[in-house]
């Protein structure tokens, strides 16, 4: 059996469940990796000269065993997120770290340990084996996953799963991930596919969407209100694309920050009115790599004033770190909450302290979502009350370069990658649903 029957299977209209079920499994099939015998290849480079294309590969690998509460999925539909970008430049540390030591966990854990790392953190396809203890999902359903990964054998985690010490997220600290034609994942990761979506469009949102839910709307995070004014950094990209997404449809009023015109126009055509292109207004928080610039902040916060009537920020969505930290919390209100998930431009962040102290701000650390936050968030997408922000779609074997757009923030929204959908467009189930909201879906495509 190879993975071209298991994909003839999936795509011949008399296939069954049972037929899926009975399928055999391949010995082998085709997964991006990075490789651990090259994680100093980039050693004295800049962040911004390693070169993702080097150090992704496209190779043959054994199938891994299938263990209890697991589910092995053909995956017909991945996407890029950041944190294969961070694998790929071996930033800020390897992920072979992680595998070693999630190889320590359990005997079943070991298979993590190997020599290479299937990256990738999404995926949509289709379920081709459940392993013991899975009632809930069988061979054949068509889903998505998330990618967190959890023991839940503490009870840290058992009201807030994100709390779990053994908390990892899959593709990136756990092995097997979705950038391949099989995944293997933890059967609580599996959710619906949206019907009315393509394979590519259904696993674009998964990771962003369901993190800036959390960081965003959840009362985990920022609990978001109607009327809020909602600074979003990087409105048009993988976060931000969804964060705006959630502002106008919760009511709040986002202040987009992007870096062209471009990208200002996708912000308006999604109903956003409130655009600042730091490029264009030439935004210089840092006057030298150790000195922040306060005045900068003030002119910032006075062009976010002008947009707003006035008004301060209630919630900054940050994730680019260093480089806006300090400004993010200056032009915060008094009360005021930023919630950050990621540091892209530098993790060691410096604000002025009076500012939030006096003014009783407060930040929040946000990271991915909880089951049920993810299941939410996939939710509002099968509902068609978000959309994907899918832009571009690669082939698996050009992953490198979808990953080397993502790191040189070519890209706009999230970008795809065709893993065993041999084209775009296969997977709709429910094309009276898509063309309700076609418009919505295309938005960032070909741009
Ligand atoms: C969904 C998508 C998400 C994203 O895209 S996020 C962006 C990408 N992700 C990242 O960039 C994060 C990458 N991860 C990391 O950088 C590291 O992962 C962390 C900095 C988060 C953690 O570092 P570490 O070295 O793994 O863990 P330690 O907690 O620093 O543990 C080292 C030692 O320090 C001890 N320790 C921890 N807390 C304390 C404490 N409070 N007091 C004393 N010791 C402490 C531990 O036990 C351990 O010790 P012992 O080495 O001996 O085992
Ligand atoms: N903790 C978690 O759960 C998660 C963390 N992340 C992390 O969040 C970060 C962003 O991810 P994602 O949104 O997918 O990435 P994208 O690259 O798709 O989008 C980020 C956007 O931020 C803006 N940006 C980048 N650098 C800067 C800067 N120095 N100053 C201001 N704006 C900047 C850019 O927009 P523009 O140029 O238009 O301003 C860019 O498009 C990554 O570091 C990622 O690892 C992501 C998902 C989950």
């Amino acid at each position: 059996m190879t993975v071209k029957d298991i994909l003839d299977a999936i795509q011949s209209p008399d296939s069954t469940k049972a037929d899926i079920a009975a399928l055999p499994l391949p010995e082998s099939y085709r997964a991006i990796t990075v490789h651990k015998d090259e994680t100093e290849m980039f050693a004295g480079l800049e962040t911004r000269d390693k070169d993702p294309r080097k150090s992704i590969h496209l190779d043959e690998v054994p199938l891994p065993e299938l263990g209890p509460g697991e589910a092995l999925v053909a995956v017909m539909a991945s996407s890029v997120n950041y944190n294969s970008v961070w694998t790929s430049i071996f930033e800020p540390l390897s992920t072979f770290g992680f595998l070693e030591r999630y190889g320590r966990v359990s005997e079943l854990t070991k298979r993590h340990d190997l020599p290479y790392h299937i990256i990738g953190s999404d995926l949509a396809g289709v379920v081709l084996r459940t392993g013991p203890g899975v009632n809930a999902w069988q061979a054949g359903d068509e889903v998505v996953a998330h990618c967190l990964s959890v023991e839940l054998e503490s009870s840290d985690g058992h009201n807030d799963t994100m709390l779990d010490p053994e908390q990892r997220i899959w593709g990136f600290e756990t092995n097997f991930g979705g950038l391949a034609e099989v995944a293997l994942v933890k059967s609580n990761q599996l959710m619906p596919k949206p019907d009315h979506l393509s394979w590519e469009e259904a696993a674009a949102p998964g990771l962003v969407n369901s993190t800036a839910y959390r960081q965003l709307v959840s009362r985990n995070g920022a609990g978001m209100k109607q009327g809020d004014n909602v600074l979003i950094w990087g409105a048009s990209g993988g976060l931000g694309s969804y964060a705006t997404q959630f502002a106008l449809a919760g009511g709040a009023n986002p202040i987009c920050v992007v870096s062209s015109e471009q990208k200002a126009d996708i912000c308006r055509s999604m109903g956003a009115d409130a655009i600042i292109d730091r490029n264009a207004e030439g935004y210089k928080f840092w006057k030298d790599e150790n000195t922040q610039d306060p005045k900068e902040w003030k002119r910032f916060g006075k062009r976010i004033r002008e947009l707003t009537g006035g008004e301060d920020i209630d919630i900054v969505f940050e994730h680019p770190g260093r480089e806006t930290f300090g400004a993010s919390v200056f032009v915060t209100r008094k009360g005021g909450t930023i919630t950050t998930c990621a540091s892209t431009s530098g993790y060691m962040h410096e604000y002025d302290n009076r500012y939030l102290w006096m003014s009783l701000k407060r930040i929040i650390g946000s990271h991915f979502a909880n089951y049920r936050e993810a299941w939410e968030a996939n939710r509002l997408i099968a509902k068609g009350k978000i959309h994907p922000t899918l832009s571009k779609v690669y082939s698996l074997e050009d992953t490198g370069q979808a990953a080397y757009d993502v790191h040189r923030n070519l890209h706009q929204g999230k970008v795809g990658v065709l893993c065993l959908a041999p084209e775009e467009g296969l997977g709709v189930r429910d094309h009276e649903k898509r063309a309700q909201h076609l418009d919505a879906i295309n938005r960032f495509r070909n741009i």
